[in-house]
């Protein structure tokens, strides 16, 4: 259940226009369809974190956000305009999964490179302070580990003192601590009044940032809500057994999200678990070998996309 606090944060957050949208949106690639019908608005000062398996989408939303592909129907907008147009290029920051940056410029040097890009900048100091980048100022490129490259790209996204932020699977190779410390800086940004979409596969991230989670699955939302809402969601326990039930028998049961049978025993993934094992037992006494488990949250939230077709 929301707490009346995040139910705060929920109203507080969608105050004013959408800063960014997407309207029934369908972005075909030849015969793959990545996109399929989706819709999301940003409003000012939220963190909505976009939250799917490999493949979902999520990339897909932000290149179509930041004008770098067209959707193929629908629409797109940021701050009521096209996002191709330079205008609205200038007044936001995208951090994206690059595959190469010039290796032999320093961090500084790309931090004046990006700078350079914008009318009104941010200071260097801020970025390296907000990107966690002092010390490192010297170093070129190639020289940087995994998490001081995400870094240096979370500072390039700030370049252009960005009021929306699209930060695409930002904490990727970064250890614990790395992701941690991002998501303070993340908050720090939000906290100063600008909008963020992040896009990630751990529901554990989303549920550390995000005022509100969208959760997608081949193209298509398939759950929208504050973190409390989407974890009451995935809740689901696993239920193992050993029963005279079939599998089909069980999927009748109200509740059953999953059921698997190997080597005797029967493994059902329920929302409701407790309802659903009343039932079991009063269709078969004999059941046994009984373990109920709670999945981690991950394990939840592949549960509420993986099995959707
Ligand atoms: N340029 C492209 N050409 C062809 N297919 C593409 C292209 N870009 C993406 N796709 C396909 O579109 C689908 C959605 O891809 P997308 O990168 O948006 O997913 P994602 O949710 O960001 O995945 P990941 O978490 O793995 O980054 C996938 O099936 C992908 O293979």
């Amino acid at each position: 259940m929301p707490t009346a606090e995040m139910e705060a944060v929920e109203s507080v957050s969608r105050t004013g226009e959408a800063v960014a949208s997407l309207e029934n949106v369908t972005k075909n690639y030849g015969s793959v369809t990545a996109l399929d019908g989706l819709s999301l608005k940003l409003y000012p000062g939220e963190i909505v974190a976009l939250l799917g398996a490999n493949g979902a989408g999520k990339s897909t939303a932000v290149r179509l956000l930041l004008g770098l592909s067209a959707p193929t129907t629908g629409t797109v907008t940021i701050f009521g305009r096209d996002p191709r147009l330079a205008a609205t290029r200038t007044r936001i920051g995208a951090m994206l999964q690059v595959a190469s940056m010039p290796k032999t410029l320093k961090v500084k040097e790309h931090i004046d490179l990006f700078r350079s890009y914008y009318p009104k900048p941010l200071a260097v100091k801020e970025i390296v302070r907000i990107a966690q980048l002092s010390g490192i100022e010297d170093r070129l490129f190639e020289q940087l580990s995994g998490g001081q490259r995400q870094r240096l790209l979370f500072g390039l996204a700030l370049c252009g003192d960005p009021e929306v932020i699209f930060l695409d699977e930002p904490t990727v190779g970064m250890d614990i601590e790395a992701r941690r410390g991002l998501w303070v800086q993340v908050r720090e940004l939000a906290a100063q009044g600008r909008t963020v979409l992040l896009t990630t596969h751990y529901l554990e991230e989303a549920d550390a940032l995000a005022s509100r989670i969208v959760v997608i699955d081949k193209g298509r939302v398939v759950s929208e809500g504050t973190p409390s809402e989407i974890k009451s969601q995935t809740a689901s326990k696993r239920i193992r057994c050993r029963t005279a039930l079939s599998s089909a028998q069980i999927w009748t049961l109200p509740g059953v999200i999953d059921v698997e049978q190997t080597d005797g025993w029967t493994c059902v993934t329920a929302g409701n678990a407790e309802a659903v094992l009343r039932k079991m037992f009063a269709f078969d006494e004999g059941l046994s070998g009984l373990e109920v488990v709670s999945p981690g949250l991950e394990e939840a939230f592949l549960s509420l996309t993986t099995k959707r077709v």
